[in-house]
């Protein structure tokens, strides 16, 4: 009978404003201040939501009594969270705060671009008043700072693609992630230790090199060129730097971005700490830039993309404005939004190097082009060595320099030689024997299609001209460095192979 009087004597905004004005008193007196964290604010994901989990998910794993555990598809470990509804004390500088993680169910969902999830997910941190200086200072960073960590170190590093063409998850992510768990590393990637060598010492100087950058006024990143036949080990050459640097990768699928601000949002959707790869660039220029694609396709044509990018080039008409542009990807990687975030690396693969456009070939857009070569003796030394465990001095020498002789004639790609010591793997000397053997026919071959060539004159697809083609950009950026001449010890970059 009461609440109906209240409801009748008093109107619906007169109720609303004294449970504010109670609400007030009570924030007046009360000596706690809260914080919400919720999972998605507005329409973005919130960075700090997840942060805060992954941060709460060791501490919680010790004290807490009721605990979510989840296991994202195949990954090898657990993540432990604060259970629905629950909460938790944490200590920071020798403050107490009160961790609460708020689930509620989302109302009917009304009009929206896209669909929500239908729980509300939130942290809510309480702290004492006269403490919230100290906090908001140092914990927030201190919580990234060690989310991260813990990300790197107990988790799977994620692979990351743009599958999904320019639609959105329910979280708001253009990206798809799967747990990367690709095994190459820079130990088992054969190629010349001096070149590898370089390679991850400039690796490991653009990852110590936030200062460095920060003085120079330069955005925190760095542009890698692996070119090179296939099957020379480009793509375990990313999947290598990622476990060297413990980076996430994004692997961008060109021919599913439709246009440059898609582009642009995916970049912007990426984090630190990851490595942004584009491969076969080749084909992706050349869905717009149709002039260039005359040339037609060769024999290191990817057939499987081929049809897709026919597809898309049938479709995105360059004069629509509905096609990822060259400049679009220019921007992407150097333009002011390639740094809308930090500690960055860009990877582009291609078969041809001579099919791409100057422009991406300047100094300054790829740090360092890296010419990924067909097997020669030292790397062969490596795959000897991962596949049948021989060291230097276990073959006998004869053997070691007949294989040194025919290794650079027979043109054979890791990739090959690897097949070939797989297969016999178990019969260690019986692998070596037909490996030389299979040299030696290939190394024959070659040679007796070069004769050929000379008779024929006009054979223009060889592996001879295109390492010409390859050397040209080169030289024309080691020309550049010297212009640019920064006398620096630090400076190490623009170093080309
Ligand atoms: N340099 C290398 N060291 C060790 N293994 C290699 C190397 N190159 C190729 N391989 C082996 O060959 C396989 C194919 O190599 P990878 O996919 O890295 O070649 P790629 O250069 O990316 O070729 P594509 O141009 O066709 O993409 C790998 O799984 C790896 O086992
Ligand atoms: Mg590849």
């Amino acid at each position: 009978f009461c609440q109906t009087l209240l409801q009748t004597v008093f109107p619906p905004e007169l109720r609303f404003a004294t449970v504010k004005f109670f609400n007030r008193i009570f924030h007046l007196f009360s000596s706690y201040c809260y914080f919400d964290i919720t999972e998605i604010d507005g329409v973005n994901t919130n960075e700090l939501y997840n942060a805060v989990q992954l941060y709460l998910s060791s501490s919680v794993s010790i004290t807490g009594s009721r605990l979510s555990l989840t296991r994202a598809l195949n990954s090898s470990g657990f993540t432990f969270g604060l259970a629905n509804n629950d909460s938790i004390v944490d200590t920071f500088n020798g403050v107490n705060v009160l961790w609460e993680h708020v689930v509620t169910q989302r109302q009917a969902q009304t009009f929206s671009w896209r669909p929500l999830p239908d729980e509300k997910r939130g942290f809510t941190l309480r702290i004492k008043k006269k403490d919230k200086a100290l906090i908001l200072n140092s914990y927030m960073d201190y919580i990234m700072e060690k989310a991260n960590d813990i990300r790197r170190k107990n988790q799977d590093r994620l692979l990351y693609t743009n599958s999904r063409g320019g639609s959105l998850d329910s979280r708001g992510h253009p990206w798809e992630s799967v747990p990367f768990k690709h095994p190459s590393t820079f130990d088992t990637l054969a190629m010349d230790p001096e070149k590898k060598k370089e390679i991850m010492e400039d690796l490991q100087d653009f990852a110590n090199g936030q200062a460095f950058y920060q003085r120079r006024g330069r955005a925190w990143k760095r542009g890698y060129l692996l070119y090179g036949p296939p099957g020379t080990g480009k793509s375990s050459m990313i999947a290598a730097m990622a476990n060297y640097l413990g980076y996430d990768i994004y692997d961008l699928e060109l021919t599913e971005v439709h246009n440059n601000s898609e582009l642009r949002k995916l970049l912007m959707k990426t984090t630190s700490k990851s490595i942004i790869v584009i491969e076969d660039i080749d084909c992706s220029i050349n869905l717009t830039n149709r002039k260039n694609n005359k040339t037609g396709s060769s024999n290191y044509y990817d057939p499987v993309a081929a049809p897709e990018i026919r597809g898309a080039c049938a479709s995105g008409g360059e004069e629509g404005g509905n096609s990822i542009t060259l400049s679009g990807l220019l921007n992407f990687t150097d333009g002011l939004w390639s740094c809308c975030g930090s500690e960055r690396i860009f990877v582009f693969t291609t078969n041809h190097i001579e099919k791409l456009d100057p422009a991406l070939l300047r100094s300054g857009r790829m740090d360092m082009h890296i010419y990924m070569s067909y097997c020669s003796f030292p790397a062969l030394k490596i795959l000897l060595k991962n596949y049948l465990g021989y060291d230097e001095g276990d073959l006998e020498k004869l053997l070691m320099n007949a294989l040194e002789g025919v290794i650079d004639k027979a043109q054979m790609t890791p990739a090959d030689i690897s097949e070939v010591l797989i297969k016999s793997r178990r019969h260690k000397e019986r692998a070596v024997n037909e490996l030389l053997e299979t040299l030696k026919s290939r190394a024959e071959r070659n040679e007796k299609n070069g004769v050929l060539r000379e008779k024929n004159g006009d054979q223009d697809e060889d592996e001879e001209q295109e390492k010409r083609a390859l050397e040209s950009p080169k030289q024309e950026s080691e020309v550049e460095d010297n212009c640019k001449e920064e006398e620096d010890d630090e400076e190490k970059i623009n170093k080309r192979e």
